[in-house]
């Protein structure tokens, strides 16, 4: 039964459409074969994103993973290599193993804690010692993730970040941040994002998440980084010919969307405490930092499958983030009202379930290909 036509999707920011700006500025973009020089737009994008981030260069990608795999592979760039980063973290559980099957790096990996940190002690304790270097990987790299997907969106603090860094530092390591929502973290810290990565070697930093872009991210760090980094991208088959058209997009995004951020880390918090008053749910408040919303459903008659294939008959989408959950993210095109329909959706779809006059086409456990869970 449809009782709204407009699709009101949570099921990630990565959902978000091109705005009219965005199509404008990229159907006006001077643009060039950026493999065979440099696209002037790309150029421009490239040196503003470096600025904001506080970094000597930038490369844009086509993707994060791509983002990820290049800067593990710049630092790993010896036989060998091992990585430190959290058990829960992106790059180690939604990212095909890439690093490993491409790039040959080995990952050494440290349980993520609820906040999305790691515990400091576990990461020295990871490190692997030079007296063992005839049996063992090389530690060449750390890697964290701010905000921290898989943990609900938590704030890695600057004081943390800062911490790693001096540990890389001292061990003679490189620090590398899975910054897809690494401007999340920035506003609900109140922390200027520049001074967020200060530590970092490189960051990667998504465009088409939260910032509303329709393809990309960045990669900023050093310019010896970089210029390894492009070469690497090559590789990869990310070389871009007339790139600026995305890259128009995304100065966009990062012009106009960021200031809205702020607003979908208040909407998620109005959507989390009408969630936790529906009685099969439970919603931890305190871990809703950001943009997403994680709520247990505590009634087995209601699987996160079976909830969100009623919502999408009500053009609601959710996708389930394990067999007992479900995530919801909020974006910049997310209204108040869509939250409020959502939430009336939501609680119909329990009582359809309940009464058993709801309808399913087919069941999983929750962990299908449109999950985000694991
Ligand atoms: C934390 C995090 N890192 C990296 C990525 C990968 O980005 P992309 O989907 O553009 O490859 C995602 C999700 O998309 C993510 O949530
Ligand atoms: C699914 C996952 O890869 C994506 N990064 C998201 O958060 O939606």
């Amino acid at each position: 039964m449809v009782t709204n036509n407009k699709v009101v999707d949570l099921r990630s920011d990565t959902v978000t459409k091109p705005s009219e700006a965005m199509r404008a500025a990229m159907a006006a973009a001077d643009v060039d074969d950026d493999v065979l020089g440099a696209d002037p737009t790309a150029q421009r994008f490239e040196a503003e994103m470096a600025r904001i981030m506080g970094k000597e260069a930038a490369l844009f990608v086509p993707s994060g993973t791509m983002a990820n795999l290049v800067s593990v592979l710049v630092h790993c760039d010896a036989r060998g290599s091992e990585v430190i980063l959290g058990d829960n973290s992106h790059i180690h559980v939604y990212e095909n193993g890439g690093i490993s099957t491409i790039g040959g790096v080995h990952p050494k990996t440290v349980p993520n804690n609820p906040d999305g940190t790691m515990d400091i002690d576990r990461i020295v304790a990871a490190i692997r010692h030079q007296d063992g270097a005839l049996y063992y990987p090389t530690t060449r790299l750390i890697c964290l993730e701010n905000t921290h997907a898989n943990c609900g969106g938590k704030c890695l603090s600057v004081e943390y970040i800062d911490k790693v860094g001096e540990v890389a530092k001292s061990h003679g390591l490189k620090l590398h941040i899975d910054g897809a929502r690494i401007f999340n973290a920035s506003v609900a810290l109140g922390v200027p994002v520049d001074r967020l990565v200060r530590a970092a070697d490189s960051v990667s930093v998504c465009l088409s998440k939260g910032l509303g872009a329709p393809v990309g991210s960045v990669i900023v760090g050093s310019k010896a980084f970089i210029d390894k980094a492009k070469i690497l991208r090559k590789t990869l088959g990310g070389g871009m010919r007339q790139v600026g058209i995305l890259c128009a997009a995304a100065y966009v995004g990062v012009r106009d969307t960021v200031g809205k951020l702020a607003d979908d880390h208040r909407k998620a918090k109005v959507l989390a405490d009408g969630l936790n008053k529906i009685k099969q749910f439970t919603v931890d408040l305190t871990s809703v930092e950001t943009n997403m919303v994680f709520f247990d459903i505590a009634d087995p008659r209601i699987t996160p499958d079976k909830l969100c294939q009623v919502l999408e008959q009500r053009n609601v989408l959710a996708m389930p983030a394990n067999s007992k959950s479900v995530r919801l993210v909020i974006h910049y095109q997310i209204s108040d009202s869509d939250v409020q329909h959502a939430l009336t959706c939501i609680e119909k779809a329990v009582e359809e379930i309940l009464s058993g006059s709801a309808k399913f086409e087919h069941l999983t456990n929750g962990s299908t290909a449109n999950s985000y869970g694991h």
